[in-house]
């Protein structure tokens, strides 16, 4: 690959030394997106890697998608879960793209659109509103509540109910949020020719990684007494099914009872941690644009009033809210370069010649603040994905906003988390109204801080508010 561009660094090393941190990664890809262009490599030890942004995003991700939809070795992970990775991780092979087909099915019959698991949903969303409620206005981090009301979504999600307040199950979700965000500061994590190298990844840590998702799965597993294949009551039921009665797609593959267990931990580590961000930035977003918050409390009181809950056939009715959601994830951009691909065979992007097996990232963080694609990039806008009647603008127009990557490894969640985010936000700007803290006033989020950067997904620093009853 001598002939794509990219930083020189220094022998052996590379540019291994230029990004030690996380957010030198982040600081460093985006630097080197402005000098290099839409396609440029790194050098980690003589492990290259190759970075996509701009147009070639779409070549990469959907025009060609499939000979990019494998995944990289991340040893680190790798162990952690019985020596075989069973989604997020997992090279495209049979197997994935069979579990990626059943966590399709699962979703739709018991999470995107069905009346129960939605009203389990906005049922805990309510009891979240009733606690900040309790709390009389008084300044409050949001960080707990939210997370809780997220991990409950997804229990429900899992398994068809929420678990009873006070679970353990809510704490650990946030222990292996934390976690999983001091492992993301490394970024060793992504670059295997460094994994041994890393002090973060050191086994303390991993193996309080293992603690917490194995607990995760002796609950879900206790719902296994219980099954009755004439009643689904969420996605392990559904994936459990497909273990027990050896079901195969055209492929002829069978999924094991391992993969069972991890795959339903990926679910709801993902679903978890990015959604809970996504909402937890949506909220600092309120309180720094007061006038947005307004405009988008109108919208509601209009559409749905005070006397019934948000449902998700309100979605397409409020259009600034659609396009507030639309402008969070293009702002905080917290997923910023998806994750890692790997080319399956000598293949091409932009003209240029990638062999086999080659690491490639789309770097979607630098097409979301390119200003070539978002006038005024650093400014939050939703109108921007507005007409000028007031009406959402056409996907069409959004083609370089992709914050749930695209094509054949794209978010498998992104439906299920468009409509929990618009539940959660809809429901709380129509009891609440979110106000600066009488301590310490929050400044609009920098979302190219190191603050902010240094975890992967990138969360907003620890802020408090006030919520006052509508
Ligand atoms: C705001 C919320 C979310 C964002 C921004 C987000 C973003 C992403 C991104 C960028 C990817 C990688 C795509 C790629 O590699 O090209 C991904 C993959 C994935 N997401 Fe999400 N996600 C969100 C919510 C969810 C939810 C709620 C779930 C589960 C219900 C979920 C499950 C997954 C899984 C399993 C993968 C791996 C898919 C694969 O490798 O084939 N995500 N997500």
């Amino acid at each position: 690959m001598t002939h794509i561009p990219g930083p020189s660094g220094i022998p052996v090393a590379g540019n291994a030394l230029e990004i030690t941190s996380t957010f030198k990664l982040m600081h460093k890809l985006h630097e080197w997106m402005e000098k290099y262009g839409e396609i440029f490599k790194i050098n980690i030890f003589g492990e290259e890697i190759v970075v996509v942004s701009g147009t070639l995003t779409g070549e990469m991700l959907v025009t060609k998608g499939i000979d990019f939809a494998g995944r990289p070795r991340m040893p680190a992970l790798e162990s952690l879960e019985g020596n075989e990775v069973h989604l997020g991780l997992r090279d495209y092979d049979p197997k994935l793209r069979f579990i990626r087909k059943l966590v399709h099915k699962g979703l739709r019959q018991y999470g995107e659109g069905m009346d129960k698991i939605e009203a389990i949903t906005v049922t805990e969303i309510a009891k979240c509103l009733d606690k900040i409620e309790k709390l009389d206005g008084a300044d409050f981090d949001p960080f707990t509540y939210i997370h809780h009301a997220i991990s409950q979504v997804m229990n429900t999600m899992v398994t068809g109910e929420a678990v009873p307040e006070g679970h353990p199950m809510l704490n650990k979700a946030i222990d292996w949020d934390r976690l999983d965000g001091e492992i993301s500061q490394d970024p060793s994590l992504f670059l295997p020719a460094l994994s041994s190298l890393s002090p973060l990844l050191g086994i303390g840590k991993l193996n309080d990684y293992a603690g917490v998702m194995e607990y995760f799965i002796e609950h879900w597993r206790s719902y296994e007494a219980t099954y009755d294949k004439e009643n689904m009551r969420g996605l392990y039921d559904v994936i459990y099914k497909a273990y027990l009665e050896s079901e195969t797609d055209e492929e002829g593959v069978k999924i094991s009872y391992n993969n069972v267990k991890y795959l339903m931990f990926e679910l709801y580590g993902a679903g978890i941690t990015t959604t809970h961000k996504s909402i937890y930035a949506f909220v600092h977003m309120m309180v720094t644009h007061p006038e947005l918050q307004k405009r988008i409390q109108a919208q509601i009181d209009d559409v749905i009033g005070s006397e019934r809950n948000p449902t998700t056939a309100d979605k397409h009715k409020i259009p600034l809210l659609e396009a507030t959601i639309h402008e969070t994830l293009r702002y905080i951009s917290h997923v910023p370069f998806a994750l890692p691909h790997e080319t399956r065979k000598d293949t091409s992007l932009g003209g240029f010649a990638l062999p086999n097996k080659t690491q490639v990232w789309p770097l979607t963080s630098g097409n979301h603040h390119n200003p070539k694609y978002f006038k005024d990039p650093l400014s939050f806008n939703p109108d921007r994905f507005l007409e000028n009647d007031g009406s959402l603008s056409p996907a069409s127009s959004r083609r370089m906003l992709t914050p749930f990557g695209a094509g054949p490894r794209n978010c498998i969640g992104e439906v299920f988390a468009r409509t929990r985010l618009f539940l959660f936000t809809a429901s709380l700007l129509q009891r609440f109204t979110l106000l600066q803290p009488t301590e310490g006033k929050l400044n609009v989020l920098d979302p190219k801080s190191e603050d902010y950067l240094k975890k992967i997904p990138s969360v907003c620093p620890n802020f408090k508010i006030r919520a006052i009853p509508r």
